[in-house]
């Protein structure tokens, strides 16, 4: 193995992490019972108070939010006097006069509810009602969470490197993003199919297995190079760049090339077995990458451009006799009135090229075919590049017109920005090349790994698990600084900063975690967590609670709209209200006595559970001492 790879590797797999649906363990497990949250619940009862007040209102939106006055703020009685012609302040008090509050109708969820302002409502929520709901979402496998009643099915399609090419930082963005959405997307019970989209197709194999053919050694291991992953890119690389170059300088072997292609096209056996070993050559190399991001990338969901060969003849007659598509010099095209170059020349989608080659885009439209009509997705995410954009506008137009879209189905590119070094430029290394994607990685376990030895050798962590954790933290590092920025903006990719103890980090949101396990175990015989309605609660415990609370709503909304970052942004949050309330609230020294010990134990557990769920979802590992 040479030195500049290290040899690190994860253990265990995501299985033991989270809980996936199509996991046997979590179906048949103990309890699947979904919570609804306090603010859900408030929804209801302020929609139903609204009704009560205005018959004609009913199914009026109470627009509930959080609020730093009270717990929640309902703002919309506003909206209602105003379409009612009513002093908002009189709704307002016929609202309040409407709600069960505490006491009253046996409905003890609401302590205290009172008019501010022109009309606002301020709701305050009775403690025992927010111990009782965590209570029961801590009694749930998966933290009350409920799971689609009536699922889709989704196509995915994310980390599609290219055969025979290095991995680039896109492509590591395109990973790391479409795992987070399969993962939640099946954790909210959505049927997920994954689809990898390499690039293994294409004129550049003619010339590869041209070469491949006439120097028969070029990809054997030479004495001394591993089976690494690195090994092989290097032989791939050295392949790639030795016949491009024989390319461009001979003409016979140009021609040889270009026939090469039309075999591989047609499945002459010998050039598709040639084919099939940069394939696999890359694939060493690929999972090498994956490994180290921590990120499971199944064979029989890498369905790479080669995948679709059979259906581009037919993709593209449709589009003909269709009329979708015409021919325009000498090019199977499709045109947009909206779509113009620089010189307000319309820009084509091209299926078919001059030389009779079919392109991305004929690729794109078969997929298109596969996963609606063969795979019956009703909803299709791509995860690819920005610069991609127009390419995916066309392509779905294109397959709308043509029918393979229907109204039925929604189609979606999720384009994510460009990573760039601490210059603003895109991401390069000092020499000016593009970066090496294990070497990044590399170097941020490395990064994290110093941050975790000062830290671990104070509370007396073994070598071995500095070094796990270093793993744990450098890959959580560049994972959630990816997934915490929301996904169309370019960001700096920047080590200080992203394996910093202080500040919108995954090390502290897995510091949070490692803090509630290092209170169990310094908890004495006896001290356990036991929820505790009855008993009244801090502040700082309130916040925690709501927020805890609130877990579910937030994996829906992140579902819904597919922007990972309001995860991130949630566990962040959950993470500092944990770090206040541990400030300001004792636990194992509280001196409401044991029932109160109980109470914050139960939080403290219910929090941690709620971190561990999350980061997984986000792909992020949760060491448990730090
Ligand atoms: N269906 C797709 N076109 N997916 C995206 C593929 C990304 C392509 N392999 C690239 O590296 O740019």
């Amino acid at each position: 193995m040479s030195s500049r790879m290290g040899d690190w590797r994860l253990a265990a797999t995501w299985r033991d992490h989270v809980l996936h649906l199509h996991d046997p363990d979590t179906r048949n497990g103990t309890s699947m019972a979904s919570v609804a949250s306090l603010s859900a619940s408030l929804q209801q009862r302020v929609s139903a108070a609204l009704a009560a007040a205005v018959p004609s209102a009913t199914g009026a939106d109470p627009l509930l939010r959080r609020s730093d006055r009270a717990d929640f703020q309902a703002n919309g009685v506003l909206g209602l006097a105003k379409r009612q012609k009513t002093n908002p302040q009189a709704l307002a008090a016929e609202v309040v006069a409407a709600l069960p509050a505490s006491g009253g109708g046996g409905d003890d969820t609401i302590a205290a509810v009172e008019v501010s302002g022109p009309g606002f409502l301020n709701i305050t929520v009775a403690d025992a009602a927010i111990t009782r709901n965590l209570a029961a979402r801590a009694a749930d496998d998966r933290l009350g969470v409920p799971v689609k009643e009536h699922p889709g099915v989704t196509v995915v399609d994310y980390a599609q490197p290219n055969v025979a090419k290095e991995m680039h930082v896109g492509h590591l963005r395109s990973s790391v993003i479409g795992d987070a959405i399969v993962k939640i997307l099946e954790f909210g019970g959505e049927q997920v199919v994954r689809r990898h989209h390499i690039g293994d197709w294409g004129t550049q194999f003619g010339m590869l297995v041209q070469y491949l053919i006439e120097h028969p050694h070029e990809l054997d291991h030479s004495a001394g190079e591993g089976d690494t992953g690195e090994a092989s890119m290097s032989r791939l690389d050295r392949t790639y760049k030795a016949s491009g170059a024989l390319f461009r300088s001979d003409e016979a072997f140009k021609e040889r090339a270009r026939r090469r292609v039309v075999d591989l096209q047609a499945g002459d056996p010998e050039t598709v077995a040639l084919w099939q070993r940069f394939v696999d050559e890359s694939k060493i190399y690929f999972d090498s990458v994956y490994q180290k991001l921590d990120i499971e990338i199944r064979d029989e969901d890498i369905v790479g451009e080669s995948g679709y060969n059979d259906m581009l003849v037919e993709t593209c007659d449709l589009l003909e006799k269709s009329g979708v598509a015409v021919w325009s010099n000498g090019a199977l095209c499709v045109f947009f009135d909206d779509i113009k170059g620089k010189d307000g020349e319309p820009v084509p989608l091209i299926v078919r090229k001059t030389d009779g080659g079919f392109g991305y885009a004929a690729t794109d439209l078969s997929a298109i075919r596969n996963r609606t009509g063969d795979l019956h997705a009703d909803t299709l995410l791509y995860v690819v590049d920005v610069r991609q954009s127009l390419h995916f506008r066309m392509v779905f137009e294109t397959a709308r017109r043509a029918g393979w879209l229907t109204d039925e189905v929604t189609a979606r590119h999720l384009p994510f920005g460009t990573l760039l070094g601490k210059d603003g430029k895109p991401f390069k290394t000092r020499a000016g090349e593009s970066v090496k994607l294990e070497d990044l990685l590399d170097e941020a376990v490395q990064r994290a790994t110093a941050v975790v030895r000062e830290k671990g050798e104070k509370i007396g962590l073994t070598e071995e698990e500095i070094t796990a954790n270093g793993v744990q933290v450098g890959i959580g590092a560049v994972k959630y600084a990816d997934l915490s920025t929301s996904l169309g903006r370019d960001y700096v990719f920047d080590l200080d900063r992203m394996v910093s103890l202080n500040g919108d980090t995954s090390v502290y949101v897995q510091y949070a975690y490692a803090r509630t396990r290092s209170i169990f175990r310094k908890a004495a015989e006896g001290q356990q967590a036991a929820a505790h309605p009855e008993l009244a609660l801090e502040p700082a415990e309130r916040a925690l609670g709501l927020h805890l609370d609130a877990f579910g709503d937030t994996l829906a909304e992140v579902a819904g709209v597919y922007e990972p970052h309001r995860l991130a942004s949630y566990l962040f949050q959950l993470a500092s209200l944990f770090t206040t309330f541990y400030e300001q609230c004792p636990v194992l020294t509280a001196d409401g006595g044991q029932a109160q010990v109980e109470n914050r134990l139960f939080l403290c557990d219910l929090t941690a559970r709620t971190l561990r769920q999350g980061l997984g979802l986000l792909g992020i590992r949760t060491p448990e001492r730090l």
